[in-house]
């Protein structure tokens, strides 16, 4: 071994099975409760650690190089107006590396303090993955004391107080409280986040915990975005007369949601509006259509998700981070499956016949992750055009 045991522990990570990890703390102290999950990325930790989605999330990273390219204040995935923050904690291999990149501003360690994330390094994390496989997401508290000394008592009757994510309802909590216009396209090597001028359509977002990018990649597509909070009735969505209407990403289980989420998204569908909904605005538009989601074992979470576009027959390596899923067999007629996951074959997209309608598992902005994905926004896009064009 490294040696690091001979060190004092001063974090722990208890899960609901018993184990206890003992290991380094890192960043924020106290202990927090949480679903403890992996994520295969070998970069982008900042962006992962910052979506929103992860709330109620412990992420272990697989990869066991964290912060060797430090922290900066555009990596960040929450949006300003959020009412809430991402994970609550994050797993580590090894100790964090001194940062050495260009755009490193801060030692992740600091940004994690600063961010009220607690992390602890020197965790068998290939163990703690291979547990999650078999066993499936797990809760579990994550616990930091720098001097070593824990409650134990108060920190395992956090965790039995703990209830889970499934029927949790999250998105309400991290939502925007107020509606605001996005402007801003994606980041250009060199010269920072681009800006869109006079963008010629109008799109409204629903923001259940919306990632900064997926904001960008749809302005980049000559997009004005009016960011509107989760429980913003369709009459006001609609009163906006927008072009189209996006159903963002979001922590939680979908089909807690309700009537504030499924409620208004099947009104929208009814509108007959060129619609796009990504991760958790994919499940909730399966459920207004009438299907089911489900909680899966050990959810997708990596940025090498092969998935296959049935309509094109086109495979891509995407962007995961989602903990339940669409059951395919539960859409009704008239809704067609158009993606799946060549992992295991689970849904990751769908689309409405005869209507500009469709929605994707998975992450096209990225962030991190490859862009093989990118063609969705301008696919959105085209049906933005063509219902525009036809009008
Ligand atoms: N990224 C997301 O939108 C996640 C959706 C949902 N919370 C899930 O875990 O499946």
């Amino acid at each position: 071994m490294t040696g690091w045991q001979e060190e004092k522990t001063t974090a722990l990570l208890i899960l609901e099975n018993g184990m206890r990890i003992e290991g380094r703390g890192l960043g924020a102290t106290g202990h927090a409760v949480a679903e403890v999950c992996f994520n295969t990325a070998m970069t982008g930790y900042q962006e992962i650690l910052t979506d929103l989605s992860y709330a109620g999330q412990i992420v272990t990273f697989t990869f066991p190089h964290i912060g060797n390219v430090g922290a900066n204040d555009e990596d960040i995935e929450t949006l300003e107006n959020a009412s809430g923050s991402g994970a609550v904690g994050c797993v580590l291999k090894a100790d964090i590396t001194n940062p050495s990149n260009y755009r490193s501003a801060k030692h992740l360690d600091a940004w994690l303090k600063e961010k009220g994330i607690i992390g602890i390094a020197g965790v068998d994390t290939r163990a703690l993955t291979a547990l999650i496989r078999e066993e499936g997401l797990t809760n579990g508290v994550i616990a930091h004391a720098p001097d070593g000394v824990f409650d134990e008592e108060a920190i395992r009757n956090a965790l039995a107080g703990f209830k889970g994510l499934e029927h949790a309802d999250l998105a309400a909590d991290v939502s925007t409280a107020k509606t605001y216009e996005w402007k801003q396209g994606r980041w250009v090597w060199n010269e920072g986040f681009s800006a869109i001028d006079n963008p010629k359509n109008h799109i409204v977002a629903i923001d259940y915990g919306a990632k900064a990018n997926i904001l960008r990649c749809l302005a980049h597509e000559d997009v004005t975005v009016t960011v509107v909070s989760a429980s913003t009735p369709a009459k006001d969505i609609l009163a906006f007369n927008p072009d189209g209407i996006f159903l963002s990403n979001g922590p939680g289980d979908p089909a807690a949601t309700g009537e504030y989420a499924v409620g208004i998204v099947k009104e929208l569908v009814d509108s007959g509006k060129p619609m796009f909904g990504i991760c958790l605005g994919h499940q909730i538009l399966a459920l207004a259509l009438g299907g089911k989601t489900v909680k899966m074992h050990q959810g997708h979470h990596g940025a090498n998700h092969p998935v296959k576009d049935l309509t094109t027959g086109k495979v891509e390596i995407t962007s995961m981070n989602h903990g339940f899923a669409v059951d395919a067999d539960s859409l009704p007629a008239g809704i067609n499956q158009t993606h799946i996951s060549l992992f295991d074959q689970s849904n990751c997209g769908l689309a409405v016949e005869g209507k500009p309608i469709f929605s994707v598992q998975y992450h096209p902005e990225a962030s991190p992750g490859p862009h093989d994905s990118h063609y969705l926004f301008k696919r959105f896009l085209d049906n933005v055009r063509s219902v525009k064009a036809d009008a």
